[in-house]
């Protein structure tokens, strides 16, 4: 998938949620798309540094010959920023997305940025698309929307086509074991939202829209899935609130 063109999509600023309307589970359909760079900036506190961290820890990890995946890419912010730190000519970059809406815009960033490696978007679940040969791979804020009874399959997947020495990038919201530190760290959260510019109705119809979709676990339950799944060592290298991004990484030792 590929189209140059001169102009960026429109900046559009996010008021999906700012008039009352009928609760509806959250889907990543074309309104979501149109404003997603306006939600995710003003949504997920840490956001604006996490992406141009995947691109130090990409460049760090990424081995000559081999394949880069970045699974639910939505507008392609992170595929980008793998893109920026891979300095070998013969590595496979992929984007995975199952959102055609998303995917349509994500061709137009991609072919606005400019840079020499190819970048191959697939409209496919993350929970098929084939891997394999992987050094790099990022989960950047979309396992929290795969159902949880999936999620041991999948990242057993991503550990099994991981080469030693590589990594998995995973970004999530999470929850507290502690109900006293779930209640500060969401009020926090909501407190971060109404800076940048949401209303007590958008906070709370957002709320509901996305309870049944997004589902966070704890940091606890995140590294003992990744410890089972196959990956030797789990580093939380951001938090702020309830959203942080972790590196499970494969031994360099470790036979395949
Ligand atoms: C919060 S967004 C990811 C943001 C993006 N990684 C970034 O850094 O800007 C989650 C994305 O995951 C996609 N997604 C969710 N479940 C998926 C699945 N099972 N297969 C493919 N894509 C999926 C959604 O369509 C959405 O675009
Ligand atoms: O948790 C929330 O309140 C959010 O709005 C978070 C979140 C996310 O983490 O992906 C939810 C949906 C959109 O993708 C943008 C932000």
């Amino acid at each position: 998938m590929s189209s140059k063109q001169q102009t960026p999509p429109e900046q559009v600023t996010d008021r999906l949620f700012a008039t009352e309307r009928n609760p509806e589970d959250f889907r990543f359909d074309a309104s979501v798309a149109r404003v997603f760079p306006d939600m995710i900036r003003r949504s997920v506190p840490g956001y604006t540094t996490i992406i141009p961290m995947i691109e130090v820890i990409t460049e760090q990890y990424v081995q000559p010959g081999t394949h880069c995946y970045d699974l639910g890419c939505s507008l392609g912010a992170s595929t980008l920023a793998m893109r920026h730190g891979i300095h070998h000519d013969d590595c496979v970059l992929v984007g995975v997305d199952n959102s055609s809406a998303m995917l349509e815009r994500c061709s137009h960033y991609i072919a606005l940025d400019d840079h020499d490696l190819p970048v191959t978007l697939r409209c496919e679940d993350i929970l098929t698309t084939e891997l394999s040969n992987a050094s790099v791979t990022t989960l950047n804020f979309t396992l929290q929307f795969v159902p949880p009874e999936q999620r041991p399959g999948l990242m057993r997947r991503i550990a099994d086509a991981t080469l030693p020495g590589g990594v998995l990038i995973l970004s999530e919201k999470i929850r507290f074991e502690s109900e006293q530190e779930q209640e500060t760290q969401t009020r926090l959260h909501h407190e971060f939202k109404r800076a940048n510019g949401y209303s007590d109705l958008e906070i709370s119809q957002k709320r509901a829209a996305i309870e049944k979709v997004l589902l966070p676990e704890t940091l606890l339950e995140h590294r003992q899935r990744l410890l089972a799944a196959g990956f030797d060592q789990v580093v939380v290298w951001y938090q702020c609130f309830n959203f942080v991004s972790m590196l499970a990484i494969k031994s360099p030792s470790t036979n395949q």
